[in-house]
């Protein structure tokens, strides 16, 4: 199978490298970068210095960058084209891709940011391709999954969420293999909304733990807070099953527990007295519940859900709160029943 990864940041070149080495049939794998300095500097060192260092291409995966800015040749044959940028570069790149003829797979999770101007909430990936490529038949890859533990093969598991079963099957053959397992699920709605909300709410539990407020503390903010991630998804359309699944709970336990991710580190950093802007200049990667918290609140008022968890981050966020206020707002809600 063809395959084309548009974006070489931690993930792209993570999946690209996954791929890459597949065992049987072999793929070929062009990576692109935006940034041909970027690309030069990969081919030369044979590895992506800047967002997954220590990690060697392997020698059959190729890099695009010199035809900038865009891999039209590669793309002419590809069986599978994967969009790795941030939820930023999402629409940009489903403009560019409208009317590609095969599958279109997007890796970021989160909502996209309000547009100025726009007066619109933030959209999720599928409502964003609805309204710029209608025609595309896509998909979304989740579930729990730091970068570098895949670049280094370390078992892991992934859920390919589509409409298209052309889509999911196409994920799969791209990706399946001994040390990455690629399950398939129609519920493309639950998928991302998992992947956006446990961003949000990383934040919150780095924020916990940076605070020392607990190990109890932190059950209760996953639990919760995957009431609070199924509530919205429901209110979207998402079947209740996905939340309990790769892309819920379990991208929730990892983003919240692993010292891997951006979004705990954010929350982390928050509570050592950072500011957001200090916060997020030190991480060098994205941390998208930066970005998709205040659009989660937002759609969540606009459908009538209560989200206090991530509207305690959006506070925090916004310094309307400082960290211990944020908690006591949590702690001091009337007592009401365990119930979604
Ligand atoms: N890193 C992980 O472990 C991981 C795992 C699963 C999902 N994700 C998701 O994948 C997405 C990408 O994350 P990452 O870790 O690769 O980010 P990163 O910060 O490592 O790299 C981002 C890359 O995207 C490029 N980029 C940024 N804006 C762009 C645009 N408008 N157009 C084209 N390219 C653009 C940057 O140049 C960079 O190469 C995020 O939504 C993230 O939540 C990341
Ligand atoms: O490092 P984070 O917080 O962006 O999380 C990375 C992945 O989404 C974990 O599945």
């Amino acid at each position: 199978m063809n395959i084309v990864v548009l974006g070489a940041g931690a993930w792209g070149t993570a999946l690209a490298i996954a791929a890459a080495r597949l065992p049987g049939d072999p793929h070929k794998v062009t990576l692109w970068a935006r940034d041909a300095a970027q690309v030069a500097a990969m081919r030369a060192a044979r590895q992506n210095t800047r967002y997954l260092p220590g990690i060697a291409l392997p020698a059959a995966l190729l890099l695009a960058g010199d035809e900038s800015p865009w891999p039209a040749a590669a793309l002419a044959d590809a069986g599978l084209v994967v969009v790795a940028t941030p939820m930023a570069g999402l629409r940009g790149m489903l403009e560019r891709l409208s009317g590609h003829p095969s599958p279109v797979a997007w890796l970021c999770k989160g909502f996209e940011a309000p547009r100025e101007g726009d007066g619109a909430p933030g959209l999720l990936g599928h409502e964003i391709q609805a309204a710029v490529a209608p025609g595309l038949k896509t998909g979304v890859l989740s579930g729990p999954s730091f970068a570098q533990e895949v670049a280094r093969g370390q078992p892991t598991a992934l859920v390919a969420a589509s409409a298209h079963a052309e889509v999911r099957e196409a994920l799969v053959t791209a990706f399946h293999g001994p040390s990455l397992r690629i399950y398939a699920n129609d519920d493309a709605v639950g998928v991302e909304v998992g992947g956006a909300v446990k961003n949000v709410l990383a934040i919150a539990t780095g924020l916990c733990d940076g605070l020392a407020l607990g190990l109890n503390a932190r059950a209760a903010l996953i639990t919760r807070g995957l009431a609070e991630m199924t509530r919205l998804g429901l209110a979207l359309g998402a079947r209740a099953d996905t939340f309990m699944g790769l892309s819920g709970l379990g991208d929730l336990v990892l983003t919240a527990t692993g010292d891997l991710s951006r979004n705990r580190k954010v929350g982390q950093l928050l509570a050592q007295g950072l500011s957001l802007q200090q916060a997020v200049d030190s991480l060098g990667h994205v941390a998208e519940g930066v970005y998709s918290a205040r659009t989660v609140v937002q759609r969540a008022r606009l459908l009538g859900i209560d989200m206090p968890i991530s509207e305690g981050v959006v506070a925090l966020l916004d310094g309307r709160l400082q960290p211990a206020q944020a908690v006591a707002a949590l702690m001091g809600r009337d007592p009401k029943e365990e119930t979604l």
